[in-house]
Parts: C-alpha cells; structure tokens; sequence
C-alpha cells in the first residue's frame, strides 16, 4: 500500500537509490516506493570547514552520492535513470561532525563525546531528476536536510565497550545505531526519528508533492497549510504512466477539474477506474525478484573467476570483450554478456576502451592477490553450488546431500577418498586460506592473549592464523595440528618470515589421536561441521589435555538466540546442513557447552563481517 500518494509519481519512473545503507532501503520500501539499489562510490571528503553549516555539508554529500551513480549508469550504456536518490547523515555535537567510526577507538572517541549530552542528527537529501538528450546527461537537482535532536544518558566504560564490541557502531554516523542497541543509550528525541536512521521520509514526501504539485495561484492567494502532505483525493492524477518522462510534473494552466469535463463522459469513467487501479495497486516486489536473482548473478560471479577474466585484466587493462573472450577460450558474444553482468555489479569498470578489474576485482577475485578469495570461489562452484542443488532434499531428510552429488555414501567428509585427492584437497585448503587470511588478524586481535606461551590451533590447515597469533605474541609457540594429508600440503602456504620459527605442523585426528599439549587452544569454525556428539567429544578431550587457567579460543558465527537476525549466520545453517553433519549454534548454546566441559569465565566479542570469537577459561575440575 502506498499511503503518500506523491509516491505514486514515482511508480513508473526508473528510481534509483544511490546508497548502501540498509536502513534507507528498508524505509523507502516500507513507504512503497520501488527502486534499485547502486550504492554511491563518491569518497565523502569534502572539506568540512568549507561549510558555513554541518546541512549544508550534508546535503553537498549526498547531492554529489547522487550525482556520481547518475553518471555512473549513464556513462555505462545502461538506461539513464529518471531519478536518482542520494542522502547523507551525520552528527554534530559542540560544533564537531561526526561521521562513520573508522575503528573501535574512533568508535570510543564519538561515544565519549556524546555520553550525557544533547547532540544534533542531520540528514541531507538529494533528488536528482535525470534526463538524457544527445547522450548528454541532463540533471536537475532538488535538495533538503532535515535536524532531530538527540540526548545521550551518562554512558558508563563498561556500558560503552560493551556497545562498542556489538560491532553495531560501525557503520553508523556518530557510532551508534538509535534503531537497534544504540536504542538504550538514548533518553530523549526531538524530531523525525526516521530521519536518525538515514532518511526523513515525511520531510521526503513533502518536497515531492512541492516538485510535483508546486502550489497554483490560487492556491497562493488562499491560506493553505505547507506542511502537511496532501491527502489522496488532492490529487486527481497519481499514475502519470504515459508521460513516464523523468521530470517532475508541472502544472498546466487550468485545474485538472476543468480537463476532466472537456473530456467525453466514457472516457472519464475509464480514467476513474484506471485511478482506482493505480491506487490500489501493491508495490512493486523489487526485492523478491531481486532475490529470485541472486542465484544467477552468484553463478555470473563464480563463473568469471573460474575463467579467470579476473586474473587477465589484472595482468592487462582495459581490454574488449573479443579479446578476453580469446583469452578464456570462450565464445564473443557469451564473453560480453559475462563481462556486461560483471561491470553491472560493481566487480568490472566498463569504458569505451574496454574493461577493467576494480579494486574489489584486484583485491579479492584475482587468484594471485595476498587476499584473494579466487579459491573460495572455486570451492563454492565446484562443491557448494552442487550441494544446493539438492537443498530442498537436505531440507526433507535434514541431512547433507554429498551421496546424492557424489552418487556414493560419504561417512567422514573430511576423510573422503573424493576429496580427499590432490586436486580437491588443494582448492579447499586454498578456500580456507583466503577466508581465514582475511579474518585472521581480527580472530588474533579480539583479545588479550600474551599470558600464553603456547597454542594448539586445532584443524588450522594452512596456518594463516597460526601467523597471525605468531605476529600479534612474539613469545608464542603455535602447533597447527589437521590431518597428516594436510600438513603435507600446508607447507606451500607458509611464506618464510620471522614468524616460521615460532610455527609447528603436527598431523593427527583431533578424534583420535592424543593432542598436542597447548595453554590455549583455538577451535575456529571447527565446531559447526559436527553434530553435538562429536562436538561433546572434541570439548571434552580439549578439556582434558587443559589445565586449570588454559584457554580456548572458539570462533564461529553465533546466531541470536530466536535466530531471527544474522542473516549471515543463518545461510551458515542451511550451509551446514547441505555440507556437513554439523550446524551454526547460538552463543547461549556454545556458552552452555563450554560450561558443561569446564570452560568458565566466557567472554564474546563480535567481529568485523560474520564472526564472532569466544574465550573461555578452564577451571580446575
Ligand atoms: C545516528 C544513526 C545513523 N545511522 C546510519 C544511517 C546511515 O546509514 C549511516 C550514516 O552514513 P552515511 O554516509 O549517511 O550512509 P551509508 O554510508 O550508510 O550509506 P551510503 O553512503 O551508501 O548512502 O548511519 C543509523 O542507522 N542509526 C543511527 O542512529
């Protein structure tokens, strides 16, 4: 349903909101607006103190948000949109501008400073009309901001690097996130709420009925109240679906009253109940189709990193679809239509010279980067894309699907002969790599570790975060101890370094054979590919190689407790289900497994991304 009937106008234009941010999706599309999402790439530096006002600032960032995706989809071959939306949000307070923290303690610094003090949250918005003549892009811009304030109670240390390690605070202007657990650190707020969370919808809806029903003369000559958004019967015509053109409306000399009776009787009664159509008409399902296609943009993604186009426009850039094409021995026409999808999300720039990688591209999808993630790629396309084939069997036996890929039973996945061979032993290990690279030095940081001289990293594979703990403690002794196969392996991901010494591969199976002894030992994402059986067994001969004062680390992504949220925890649990014998679990349920194998004093901090790390200590039995 859709309620500001100004909406409406928008309904049949080609919208486009030009931000991240999920709260501001969340709101337009509650309002019943529909639109696509092309977050800005607009680096927000301008300079401040050139500013007479922090609005002012705001509302030059988001109308330059806007503006870069305009001519970014214009500049792309793809159809210039009618209306693109741009909006920044930022906290003032004792004249400084606050904007997203770029670590915990700039997170700390923002908190402190609102902590028992009333602060002002600004949101500058953009509407920027788009045209297109002669492949000239045309614009026309219409700007606003909108001030809530908001008052802080006296926030205490603790209450603060409690909110702190949530990890809410990040992404959020002034560190803190009103809608969510941020929530309790407010006492009062005065303004458009909405308009904390990233978009002041009334204030929005009220400048589109400005620019599409600016007020007519005589509507001037009579008191009207210019706040207030119309209500439905204000306007006689909501659709606008032939015109379809990107401006605003404007309004024609004569009032559309007297249109209707020059216009035959039938006619009339058509438009009427065209009207009526229109009005009831639900919103458009912009994010359930969305989702219908993410299945197809994720095999577009994986399918160019197993032709490494990646890989050929890091060595060579720009290059023309014919060109790659030949390279990846793949066919023109398929080629551009990969390399079209591929530029469309972000992963590829398009010019007339060619295409490039962007920096995501360079970062994370060539195989040769520090970080690449080219391995996971693979890894997803080869096993897990074939597993989920068959998600709505796993979903009725509850179990996963390896015989049904395989056409064979599986008893220990880990064990298997199939993926146990070289070939597949290696892209797991280098899936592995890259996503514990990437997370290592986070896992390493989370807490204090330097009262450990030794660590058991139980199924640590390649070691990445046996050399981030070996770089964070100096003094610390790491044994990755996995599979013998792996460690055989794992020797080609070990750079040299002054961190080799302090690093030790011992093979065994953690089930079976005696571990090495440790004072602190990590178990990350182990615990959530076995069954709580085989996770009480693991705890417990953990619990008994410890002695009272070790330490295990635990990382996994915990799901909350009415596993509602964590998006991303909760695709783990399906992952789990289709692959392993395992599943995601909760901190209450790690927290009680734990307790029950004599591991005390839990503490949890959340991560960058999904996870979450867990330290407890044993207590003496
Ligand atoms: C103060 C506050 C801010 N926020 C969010 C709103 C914005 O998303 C974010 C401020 O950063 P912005 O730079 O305005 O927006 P963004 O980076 O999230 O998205 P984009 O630039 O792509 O449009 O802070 C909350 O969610 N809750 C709050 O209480």
């Amino acid at each position: 349903m859709v309620l500001c009937p100004v909406i409406g106008k928008l309904l049949h234009k080609r919208v486009v909101l030009a931000s991240a941010s999920p709260r501001r999706q969340e709101i337009l599309s509650n309002a019943g607006l529909r639109f696509e999402v092309v977050p800005s790439r607009f680096k927000e530096k301008l300079d401040k103190a050139s500013f007479a006002t922090p609005y002012e600032y705001a509302m030059e960032t988001a109308k330059q948000k806007a503006l870069e995706v305009a001519t970014r989809m214009h500049q792309k071959d793809l159809r210039t949109p009618d209306v693109v939306i741009g909006a920044d949000t930022i906290v003032t307070v004792g004249g400084l501008i606050l904007e997203k923290p770029v670590d915990k303690q700039d997170a700390y610094r923002m908190l402190s400073r609102l902590s028992g003090k009333e602060h002002s949250v600004f949101t500058g918005v953009a509407i920027v009309h788009c045209s297109s003549n002669d492949r000239q892009l045309h614009t026309r811009v219409s700007e606003f901001y909108e001030e809530t304030t908001v008052k802080f109670s006296e926030l205490s240390e603790e209450l603060l690097w409690e909110y702190i390690h949530s990890g809410e605070p990040m992404d959020k202007a002034g560190g803190y996130g009103i809608q969510a657990l941020g929530g309790m650190l407010v006492e009062s707020v005065h303004g458009d709420f909405l308009n904390v969370v990233g978009f002041p919808l009334n204030h929005f809806c009220k400048q589109l009925v400005e620019l599409y029903y600016p007020p007519r003369p005589e509507d001037l000559r009579q008191p009207v109240q210019h706040d207030c958004i119309p209500a439905v019967d204000t306007f006689e015509d909501l659709s606008d679906v032939e015109g379809g053109g990107s401006e605003p409306a404007q309004r024609e000399t004569g009032s559309r009253d007297e249109k209707a009776e020059v216009g035959a009787a039938g006619q009339a009664t058509a438009e009427a109940e065209c009207h009526r159509t229109r009005a009831t008409l639900p919103p458009f399902p912009t994010r359930l189709l969305e989702l219908l296609d993410g299945f197809k943009l994720s095999k577009a993604l994986l399918t160019a990193c197993k032709l490494k186009v990646f890989d050929w426009l890091k060595r060579e850039a720009p290059q023309k679809a014919p060109d790659i094409a030949s390279k990846v021995d793949a066919s023109a026409c398929g080629t551009e239509k990969l390399l079209d999808v591929c530029a469309a999300m972000g992963l590829l720039e398009k010019t007339e010279q060619g295409y490039s990688n962007t920096e995501t591209a360079n970062l994370y999808l060539a195989s040769d980067s520090e970080y690449s993630l080219h391995g996971f790629m693979l890894q997803n396309d080869d096993v897990i894309w074939n597993l989920f084939t068959y998600l709505e069997f796993a979903i009725r036996e509850g179990r996963n699907q390896h015989h049904r890929v395989l056409g064979k039973k599986v008893e220990d996945l880990f064990q298997d002969a199939y993926y146990r061979s070289p070939e597949t032993q290696l892209r797991f290990m280098q899936a592995m790599h890259g996503v514990a690279k990437l997370t290592a030095r986070q896992v390493a940081t989370a807490f204090d570790l330097s009262r450990f001289s030794s660590a058991c990293d139980m199924g640590g594979c390649t070691g990445a975060l046996a050399r981030e703990l070996a770089r964070e403690y100096p003094r610390l002794q790491v044994t990755v101890f996995d599979l013998p196969d792996v460690v055989e392996l794992a020797v080609h991901f070990q750079p040299a370094g002054p961190q080799a010494a302090q690093i030790h591969f011992a093979a065994g199976d953690f089930f079976r054979d005696p571990l090495p002894s440790a004072e602190l030992y990590v178990l990350c994402r182990i615990l959530h590919n076995w069954s709580d059986d085989k996770v009480h067994k693991l705890l417990s001969k953990v619990a008994e190689s410890c002695k009272p004062g070790a330490g295990l680390l635990l990382v996994e992504t915990l799901l909350d407790e009415e596993k509602r949220e964590a998006q991303g925890g909760l695709i783990q649990s399906l992952n789990m289900l289709v692959q392993t014998e395992g599943r995601q679990r909760s901190r209450g349920e790690y927290q009680c497994l734990l307790e029950l194998h004599g591991f005390h004093q839990v503490q949890v901090v959340h991560l960058e991304g999904v996870l979450d790390a867990m330290l407890a200590t044993r207590v003496a039995p």
